[in-house]
C-alpha cells in the first residue's frame, strides 16, 4: 500500500507517461508542475489559454514546450472546453484544472455534448499526507457535490473506494463523519452514516470497511477512540473520511493543508477519464503530486 506521495511520484515514473490537458494553463505554478512532471517522465501536456501568456510564463519557470501543444482559448470557458474535448475526442488521456474557477471546469466535465459524464455520479478526492499520521489519508467531497444525498453519498464512497485500490490498498476504511460518534436523530448525517455502514454489512457498497458515525478525533485518533470505549475496526486509523458536506469537506481539506501542513493532491473520480482539480492557490508540489495521482488512476482505469 503507498503511504506517501513520493511513493505515488515514483509508481507513476513506472507506468506508461499519459497526456494531461490542461484547462488554462497561463499560471506560473501550473506551468512548474508540468514542467516537473515532464523532468520525471511521467506525463506529457497539452496546454490550453491565452497563447502568448503560456509562452512568456513557460519561459520564465524554464519549461520547454512545443507551440503546437498549446491551444489558443481567449477565455476560462473556452480553454476548458477545448482541454476536456482533448480528452474526449482522445489526443489527452486526463485533463487537469488551470487557474480557472472550479465550478467553470467542473461544468465543461459535465457538459452533456462534449464532457466525461459516465453515468456515474462525479465526486472529488483530496488525499493528504500528514506528519504524524501513519498513511495517506483520503477526503471526500470538498469540492463538487454540494450536499449530497444517500445515494450519492453511496456513489461517492464507491468511487473512493476503487481509488484506494489504485493505491494498493484492497481494503480501505471509511469513516462516515459527523459531530458526534452516536447516532442522533437530530442530526442527520450521523443517520446516513449508520445507513451507510449498514449498507456496506449488507454488500450494497464493497471492497472496503465503511463504519459511523464518528466525530473526526476519533476516526484519526487511536487513543480518542479507546477514551471513548468505540470498538471498530476504522475506529483510529481511517484511510477515508468521508463528510456531510462540501462546507465541512472544504474546510477539512484546508485545515489539514493551512494549519496541518499537509501534502495534498486531489481528482475528480467517477469521470470516463481521470480529472486533476486542486485549489488555485495549491502550490505546485501539489499540482505534481495530482498528475502522478492521474496517472495511478489512469492505469487503474485502463485495466478495468
Ligand atoms: C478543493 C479544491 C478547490 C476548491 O476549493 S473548489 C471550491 C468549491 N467548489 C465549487 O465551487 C463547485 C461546487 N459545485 C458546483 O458549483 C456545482 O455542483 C456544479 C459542478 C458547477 C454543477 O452545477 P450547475 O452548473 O448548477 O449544474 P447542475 O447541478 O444543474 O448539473 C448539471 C448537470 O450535471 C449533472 N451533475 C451535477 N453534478 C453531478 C455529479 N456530481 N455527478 C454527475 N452528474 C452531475 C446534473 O445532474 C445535471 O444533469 P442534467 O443536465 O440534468 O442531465
Amino acid at each position: 500500500m503507498i503511504k506517501t506521495f513520493e511513493e505515488v511520484v515514483k509508481k507513476a515514473e513506472t507506468l506508461p507517461s499519459v497526456t494531461v490537458a490542461v484547462a488554462q494553463a497561463a499560471d506560473e505554478d501550473v506551468l512548474e508542475a508540468v514542467r516537473e512532471a515532464k523532468e520525471r517522465n511521467i506525463a506529457d501536456f497539452l496546454l490550453f489559454g491565452d497563447k502568448d501568456t503560456i509562452i512568456s510564463l513557460s519561459q520564465k519557470v524554464g519549461l520547454e514546450i512545443d507551440a503546437a501543444a498549446i491551444g489558443h482559448a481567449d477565455s476560462d470557458v473556452k480553454a476548458a472546453q477545448m482541454a476536456v474535448s482533448a480528452v474526449r475526442e482522445g489526443k489527452a488521456d486526463v485533463v487537469m484544472k488551470g487557474m480557472i474557477q472550479t465550478s467553470d471546469f467542473l461544468r465543461a466535465v459535465l457538459n452533456k455534448e462534449y464532457g466525461l459524464r459516465t453515468g456515474k455520479v462525479l465526486s472529488h478526492v483530496s488525499t493528504h499526507e500528514v506528519d504524524g499520521y501513519d498513511r495517506l489519508i483520503h477526503v471526500t467531497d470538498p469540492a463538487l457535490n454540494v450536499a449530497p444525498t444517500l445515494p450519492e453519498k453511496a456513489q461517492i464512497v464507491q468511487n473512493v473506494i476503487g481509488y484506494c485500490h489504485s493505491l494498493g490498498n484492497q481494503e480501505p476504511k471509511v469513516a462516515v463523519l459527523g459531530a458526534v460518534e452516536v447516532v442522533n436523530p437530530n442530526m442527520p448525517p450521523t443517520l446516513d452514516a449508520a445507513a451507510l455502514t449498514q449498507m456496506n454489512r449488507r454488500g450494497q457498497i464493497k471492497g472496503g470497511i465503511i463504519d459511523g458515525p464518528f466525530a473526526l478525533d476519533n476516526a484519526v485518533s487511536v487513543h480518542a477512540a479507546e477514551h471513548k470505549g468505540i470498538q471498530s475496526p476504522v475506529a483510529g486509523q481511517a484511510d477515508v473520511l468521508l463528510v456531510p458536506d462540501i462546507e465541512a469537506g472544504n474546510m477539512l481539506y484546508k485545515s489539514l493543508v493551512y494549519f496541518g501542513k499537509s501534502k495534498v493532491g486531489a481528482l475528480v473520480l467517477g469521470a470516463a477519464a481521470p480529472v486533476v482539480l486542486t485549489s488555485r492557490a495549491d502550490s505546485p508540489e501539489a499540482k505534481l503530486y495530482s498528475i502522478a495521482l492521474a496517472v495511478l488512476q489512469a492505469a487503474n482505469q485502463k485495466r478495468a
